[in-house]
Order: C-alpha cells, then structure tokens, then sequence
C-alpha cells in the first residue's frame, strides 16, 4: 500500500480546491452579475426547502448558472490576456459566452417557474 502517495494525492486534491474557491471569490468580488446570481440562487433555494418542492431541479439550475457565469468569467479574461485590441474574434466569444450564460438563465427560470410557481401561488392565496 502507497500510503504516502494517497497523502500527496489527498495535498495536491486539497490545493486544487484552494485555487478553485480563490477563482469563485475573485468572481464574486468582481462581476455584479456573479454576485446577483449567487443570491438568486439562494433565494431560490431557500424557497424551495421553505415550499418542500423538489430540491434537485432547482439545484441543478443553479448550480448550471453559477458554473456557466464563472466560465464566461474565465473566457472574458482569456480572451483580454490575448490582446486588450478590439477584434470581431474577440467579440464573437465574449458574445457567446455571456449568451450561454443568457440561455441558462432563461431556463433556469422556466424551471424555477414550473417548480416553485404553483407551491408558491397556492400559499399567497
Ligand atoms: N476586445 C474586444 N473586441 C471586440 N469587442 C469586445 C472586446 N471586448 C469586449 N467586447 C464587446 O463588449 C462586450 C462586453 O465585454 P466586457 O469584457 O466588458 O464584458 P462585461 O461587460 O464584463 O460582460 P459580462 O457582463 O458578461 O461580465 C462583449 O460582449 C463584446 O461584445
């Protein structure tokens, strides 16, 4: 058995949680967007254990949301570190990544509609 090995594996696996966590809380303090959907995202959430509606639809969404957000964040840098010159490339991918992000949302709320909606209405009346 390796075990110094797995406890190596286990410090690097950690290490890379750290350098994940630091990108999504360099995300969070920079882009106002990020920010809106974080706390979306926990309204949604919090709404959904309040209703006792189903959890995995509404996690998944947000979950699809946050990821896609930080990627597009990922991309806007990306594409900046090339060449802070204007270029229709440049356009074309920070374009399609903030429209993935815009798809996602649009979906996210038809299934957070479709969920929490009825629950929600039936307790405001
Ligand atoms: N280098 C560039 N060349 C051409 N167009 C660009 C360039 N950089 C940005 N744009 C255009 O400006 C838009 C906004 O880009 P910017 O990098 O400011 O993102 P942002 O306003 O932070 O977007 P988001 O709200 O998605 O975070 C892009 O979607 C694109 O249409």
């Amino acid at each position: 058995m390796n075990s110094g090995g797995s406890a190596l594996s286990l410090r690097r696996w950690w290490r890379s949680v750290g350098f994940a966590w630091a990108g999504v809380a360099h995300t969070y303090r920079s882009q106002p967007n990020f920010r809106i959907e974080v706390w979306a995202a926990v309204t949604a959430l919090g709404l959904t254990v309040l209703l006792r509606a189903p959890l995995a639809p509404i996690a998944l969404c947000c979950a699809l949301v946050l990821s896609l957000e930080l990627v597009n964040t990922a991309l806007e840098a990306a594409v900046d570190l090339a060449s802070l010159e204007r270029h229709p490339l440049a356009r074309a991918a920070k374009d399609a990544a903030a429209g993935a992000v815009l798809v996602a949302s649009g979906g996210a709320l038809l299934v957070g509609v479709s969920v929490l909606g009825g629950a929600l209405w039936s307790r405001l009346t």
